[in-house]
């Protein structure tokens, strides 16, 4: 997978593959970053990459043509890339769209700073907008992270084990159930029994028991969009008559 993040702050995102998984992909070779800043595709003395903006208004602008000149000089190095602004304007982020990601093979991030981008930027170059939440931060490279982070844990061989918990749960659409380690009772509480039973089977069940139930008191929004089978059907209600008692 080749990143290619288009940014005035370099350092900031390759800060995403100094440490675990991510640090770990780019060593390997699974994943390959590259920070590209729009001040090296400046022809002024001062290297300006910032204008006022038409229309009055606070703050500055992105310049269009630094932009576009990075943009498109990354599209050649890559080939076909997908260039993805981030933004709160954009599409919000889901665990689908990393899925989908992952499996492009590169991709080229675009970040922005200041009060916001010349939209021409994104009328000319910009293949899709994303968002991570509905807040607003002070520039696209956090959001850059999130997506790099994101995506490079999806790669193949990228996690020691095969598919992590927190993998399944958020691929079949539910919230990740508790989870223990040891000791076995810490402040008198203990771990629930079953985990310590040894009987797949019932753990896995009551594993699946606790991620439908979760979802339902947490983000009932999210069972809207899933399918559950039978079984899971009666899992659910018999979880929420448990916490009724
Ligand atoms: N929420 C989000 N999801 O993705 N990005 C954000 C975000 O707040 N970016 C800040 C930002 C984005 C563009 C510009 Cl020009 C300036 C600041």
């Amino acid at each position: 997978m080749q990143f290619s993040v288009i940014t005035l702050f370099p350092e900031l995102v390759e800060s995403v593959v100094a440490e675990g998984v991510v640090g770990r992909a780019e060593k390997r070779g699974l994943m390959e970053l590259k920070c590209v800043n729009p001040r090296d595709f400046t022809e002024d003395v001062h290297r300006t990459v910032d204008d006022r903006p038409y229309g009055g208004g606070p703050g500055m602008l992105m310049r269009p043509d630094c932009l576009l000149k990075t943009i498109r000089s990354e599209r050649e190095r890559l080939g076909k890339a997908k260039v993805i602004y981030l933004s709160p304007q954009g599409k919000p982020l889901e665990q689908s769209m990393l899925q989908a990601l992952s499996e492009e093979g590169s991709a080229i991030l675009l970040c922005g700073r200041y009060e916001g981008i010349d939209e021409r930027v994104i009328d000319l170059e910009v293949d899709e907008e994303w968002s991570i939440g509905d807040y607003v931060l002070s520039g696209g490279e956090l959001a850059a992270m999130v997506v790099v982070d994101g995506v490079t844990r999806l790669l193949p061989e990228a996690l020691g084990h095969k598919g992590s918990a927190i993998e399944d749960s958020f691929t079949d659409g539910l919230l990740d159930c508790p989870h223990y380690t040891r000791p076995e009772r810490i402040e008198d509480l203990d771990v629930p029994k079953v985990l310590l039973s040894g009987n797949h089977q019932h753990i896995e069940k009551w594993r699946k028991k606790q991620a439908l139930g979760r979802t339902q008191l947490r983000r009932p929004d999210l069972l809207q969009n899933t399918e559950l089978n039978e079984s899971d059907k009666v899992l659910l209600i018999e979880f929420m008559k448990e916490i009724k008692t």
